[in-house]
């Protein structure tokens, strides 16, 4: 990924600085070429009328070399005389001496009196070919031009021969060649050619500083040599890479002679040649020189970032050992700090959210979890070593009132100080004290024989006996232990567990402060095979052995079925059907109940919601027994299930029997009063069996009494039973409590009760209780059979 963002990168700035170096380039080489072709001109155009001033210099100096040969006075004799010999010879030696290439006396009447080389193919030898030129040095004194003579081009110079009037006329040719083209093209800075036009046979170079290519190509563009009349030379005439100037030097009509200059563009050109190397190279140069940088830059990037994505998933992966790789001191240095930063802190909550897993946040000890860790790790070391290991269950007297009374900080801070006392009772190393949850503390004691472990737990009691100091106030607090030591109560962590916790119930309904667990805790000796089922309950729970089954109750006002009673029944899958009696009072015991009460209300308040919303409005009476109302978490877990089903609590009736208020009356009516204002009604079940006083009954926010079976079941045959039944009826009424009698198993017994204005009935004459697709079915037949009411079932 990082890669990809480096490579980006380069070839981003790559085809950057391409596209800018070409730009330049292009706009330098249009710069370059304007510039030379406006300088080419330039020179052409210095370079012609250089020329020109040379041709002019050239005519002056030759016009003043021929007036020497004029005022030769043997020259004149022997013209006087016609000697031909000496004339010529004059002509030649001043030829000569001059650098004429042709020497020629002309007389008056335009014949040749004498030359230095006779001239091939004229009509007339002794007719002077150039009359025209005569006739001009007579008009200004001499004349020049230039002409062919033959095929080759000359530069004539004519001037009179005075004595002291003109008596004869002098012509001086000098050669049109090549070093004469040379001297001009360095005085020029030019190619200079003279060339030739001839009729039929066209255009010849008679000279030219060009070289044999270069001459070709002006030949070959001067055109064809069929041509009869000179044709026009246009300036484009070797294209655009050529800057012309020509002149016409000498035109007869047996052909012409022209100067051409010439200068090359290109040649102009590669003057800048070297710049454009020198350009090109550079912008190679940057080229590789960004490219490099571009890598190394985005290296310097990519790099780092790769460490810091490798770092992050280090962190992923949960190792927080090693920090970031580099440091550096920019943006990506001060990234990599905090990323180290980062990962301290994550660490540290690591840390913290791990032992905040496996230990009381108020308290600092141990919780559940790691004590069940820790008793595991116990149990199995003590198998290998066949020592003893005892656990003890602790939980507080009064806790509640102190909580409810003084406020929940107070009651935090006797937990603190109850576990701060554990610490300091408890000092073998091995020894590992926990909190529970609420005010229940637990000790595990490796290496303890039940002995041991009474001896420790008295001594828990006794520092436990010292009031404790808060806010000014003292507090006593009490607490109850229950003991189990392995291997004689069990070897499994949870049977010990639940016997510790039968042990507690135990000392703390005997008020005897601790107890060692012990198997007469069960009365019966069918306790036994009810002691076996602890750990089946368990799993009964878990893969769902138990089942539901809704008993209806009768509204003798209304004569209908508004609402049924949960009842919980266990489908063993060895034992078969076991019916409540015989492990519901024994999960009371052990404690298991909590669980069974959770998972009853989690299907009830399911099937309630189901009912709700096929339109049965029932109401569901459910159970809780006196365990459930020493559970503080009871409540906040009601809450949940209903908001799980989207149940409302009006639609259910908690069921409290008499002997749960007595056990612990404060924590009992304070848990029953939070169930009360979360909108749960409430009623007494079993009435009449417990020991609670009316004014109690007073204090608890119940909304119906039930009243025993015992009572209602006997009432016909009893007088005292039917006493008890009216008594209790009025009682509620007086109360403004609703009732309900159960267990009416005749028709008398409905009869009566109807007629001592009973409210509701529940029994085997209206319905046993049934699963809830039977009871479904049940209440379809009563409807069918007798309306909306079953009041005269
Ligand atoms: N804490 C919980 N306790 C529960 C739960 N489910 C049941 N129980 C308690 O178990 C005890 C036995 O219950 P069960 O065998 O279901 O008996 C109930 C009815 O079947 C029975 N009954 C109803 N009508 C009659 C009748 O006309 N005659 C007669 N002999 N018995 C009848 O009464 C039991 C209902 O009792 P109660 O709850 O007091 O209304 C029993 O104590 C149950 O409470 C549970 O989920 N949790």
């Amino acid at each position: 990924m990082t890669r990809f963002v480096a490579h980006q990168v380069i070839v981003f700035v790559a085809l950057l600085l391409v596209a800018i170096q070409l730009v330049t380039l292009l706009a330098l080489n249009w710069a370059v070429s304007e510039n030379a072709r406006e300088s080419v001109r330039k020179e052409v155009d210095v370079g012609r009328r250089i020329f020109v001033r040379v041709m002019e210099d050239r005519t002056q100096q030759l016009t003043t070399a021929a007036s020497v040969l004029t005022s030769d006075f043997g020259l004149r004799q022997a013209m006087m005389s016609g000697d031909q010999a000496t004339i010529v010879s004059a002509l030649s030696n001043h030829g000569a001496r001059i650098g004429a290439a042709k020497m020629m006396l002309i007389g008056l009447d335009r014949r040749v009196l004498g030359e230095t080389a006779a001239q091939d193919g004229r009509d007339d030898p002794l007719r002077f070919p150039f009359p025209r030129l005569i006739e001009d040095a007579e008009r200004k004194g001499a004349a020049s031009a230039i002409a062919l003579i033959g095929d080759a081009p000359f530069q004539l110079v004519v001037v009179p021969v005075l004595a002291p009037v003109p008596v004869a006329w002098a012509m001086v040719a000098f050669s049109v060649d090549k070093q004469f083209a040379q001297d001009l093209g360095l005085l020029t800075g030019l190619d200079v050619s003279f060339a030739t036009w001839v009729p039929r046979r066209g255009w010849d170079i008679a000279a030219t500083t060009l070289s044999p290519s270069g001459t070709r190509t002006l030949l070959g563009a001067l055109g064809s040599p069929t041509e009869t009349a000179m044709p026009a030379i246009m300036p484009d005439l070797l294209g655009a890479e050529f800057q012309l100037a020509t002149s016409v030097l000498g035109r007869e009509d047996d052909g012409a002679v022209v100067a051409i200059l010439q200068r090359s563009l290109r040649d102009a050109i590669a003057r800048f040649d070297g710049l454009r190397v020198i350009l090109l190279a550079l912008a190679a140069f940057s080229l590789c020189a960004t490219v490099a940088g571009s890598l190394l830059i985005a290296r310097s990037i990519s790099r780092p970032v790769s460490a810091l994505a490798e770092f992050a998933r280090r962190m992923e992966r949960g190792e927080y050992d090693q920090g970031p790789p580099e440091t550096r001191s920019d943006e990506l240095g001060e990234l990599a700090a905090s990323f180290n930063r980062m990962r301290l802190a994550i660490a540290a909550r690591e840390l913290q959210i791990k032992s905040m897993a496996l230990q009381d946040a108020l308290t600092g000890l141990p919780n559940r979890a790691l004590f069940n860790e820790r008793l595991q790790q116990a149990l199995g070391l003590a198998r290998r070593l066949t020592q003893p290991v005892s656990v003890l269950l602790i939980d507080l007297n009064r806790f509640k009132e102190v909580n409810d009374t003084l406020g929940h900080h107070v009651g935090d801070r006797l937990l603190c100080v109850v576990a701060e006392r554990l610490r300091t009772v408890l000092v073998r190393a091995s020894d590992t004290p926990a909190r529970l949850g609420g005010d229940e503390f637990a000790v595990l004691l490796p290496a303890s024989s039940a002995t041991m472990a009474e001896a420790a737990a008295r001594r828990i009691l006794q520092a436990f006996a010292a009031p404790v100091l808060v806010e000014g106030r003292q507090l006593d607090v009490g607490g109850s232990i229950g003991i189990a030591t392995f291997p004689e109560h069990g070897d499994d962590p949870n049977v010990l567990m639940s016997r510790a916790d039968a042990a507690m119930y135990m000392a703390k309904r005997t008020r005897t402060g601790c107890a060692i667990y012990d198997v007469n805790f069960e009365a019966e000796a069918e306790n036994h095979n009810r002691l076996s089922l602890t750990g089946e309950l368990r799993q009964a729970i878990e893969e769902n052995q138990l089942v539901l089954h809704y008993q209806p109750r009768l509204d003798l006002a209304s004569g209908a079925i508004t609402g049924v009673e949960a009842l919980v029944r266990w489908q063993h899958p060895v034992r078969g059907f076991i019916p409540p009696d015989q492990f519901v009072p024994f999960a009371e015991q052990t404690g298991c109940i909590r669980e069974i009460t959770q998972w009853v209300a989690a299907r009830a308040f399911a099937q309630c919601a189901q009912w709700h919303a096929s339109g049965r409005a029932l109401q569901v009476s459910i159970n809780l027994s006196a365990r459930d109302l020493l559970d503080p978490e009871l409540p906040q877990r009601c809450a949940a299930l209903l908001a799980g089903h989207g149940a409302s609590p009006q639609w259910f009736l908690l069921e409290i029997t008499e002997r749960a208020i007595v056990d612990d009356p404060a924590r009992a009516i304070e848990t029953v009063t939070r169930l009360h204002e979360m909108g749960f009604r409430l009623s007494i079940d079993d009435f009449g069996t417990g020991y609670s006083s009316l004014a109690q009954l007073k204090r608890l926010p119940v909304a119906e009494l039930k009243i025993d079976k015992n009572f209602v079941m006997d009432m016909a045959r009893d007088a005292d039973d039917m006493t008890i039944v009216r008594s209790v009826i009025d009682l509620a009424h007086n109360m403004g409590l609703s009732v309900v009698a159960e267990g009416v198993e005749t028709d008398e017994a409905r009869r009566l009760l109807y007629d001592m204005g009973c409210d509701h009935l529940q029994g085997y004459q209206i319905c046993s209780p049934l699963p809830a697709a039977q009871l479904e079915q049940w209440l379809a037949r009563t409807a069918a059979l007798h309306g909306t009411t079953a009041k005269e079932a």
